[in-house]
């Protein structure tokens, strides 16, 4: 059986919020992004990887960004899936996101990551569901 994980960064629960769903939809182990080393997740077939817009149209620079880059290298040929909460901009970091990702070979769930504003509501988990449930099928 492939190995499934989502691994997000929150700071205000937002997108923890939408890793909640997204693992249960997955059936998936969750992990916040200090939990787990870019090493650890490599050896995952399939990821979530879950940010909200943060600086300026950019992902989490404290923790995740560095996070991301050092797991880049490692995610050709892996299924992954996006996702994360943003708050006034129109989810220009899930486009650079996305772009990077496919750039690093991933075979990624849907045309573009999702992304819900703000604290999401039912319909926006339900999303969050079905995209771990997508990341996990097949
Ligand atoms: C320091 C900081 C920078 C942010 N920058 C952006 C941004 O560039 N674009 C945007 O749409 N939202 C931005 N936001 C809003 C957050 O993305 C939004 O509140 C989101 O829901 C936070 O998710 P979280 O609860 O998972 O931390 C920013 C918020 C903070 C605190």
């Amino acid at each position: 059986m492939s190995k499934t994980a989502v691994i997000y960064w929150s700071g205000t629960g937002n997108t923890e919020a939408m890793a909640k769903a997204v693992a249960e939809g997955a059936g998936a182990r969750l992990f916040t992004v200090s939990e787990i080393s870019a090493g650890e997740a490599a050896g995952y077939d399939r990821l979530a990887l879950g940010c909200p817009a943060m600086g300026a149209e950019v992902l989490e620079e404290g923790e995740f960004e560095p996070f991301f880059t050092a797991l880049e290298g490692r995610l050709s040929g892996k299924k992954l899936a996006l996702f994360g909460s943003y708050g006034w901009g129109d989810g220009q970091w899930m486009r650079d996101w996305y772009e990077r990702a496919e750039g690093a070979g991933a075979d990624l769930c849907g045309d573009e990551g999702l992304i819900l504003n703000e604290t999401p509501d039912a319909a926006g988990l339900e999303a969050c569901k079905a995209l771990g449930a997508e990341l996990a099928a097949g």
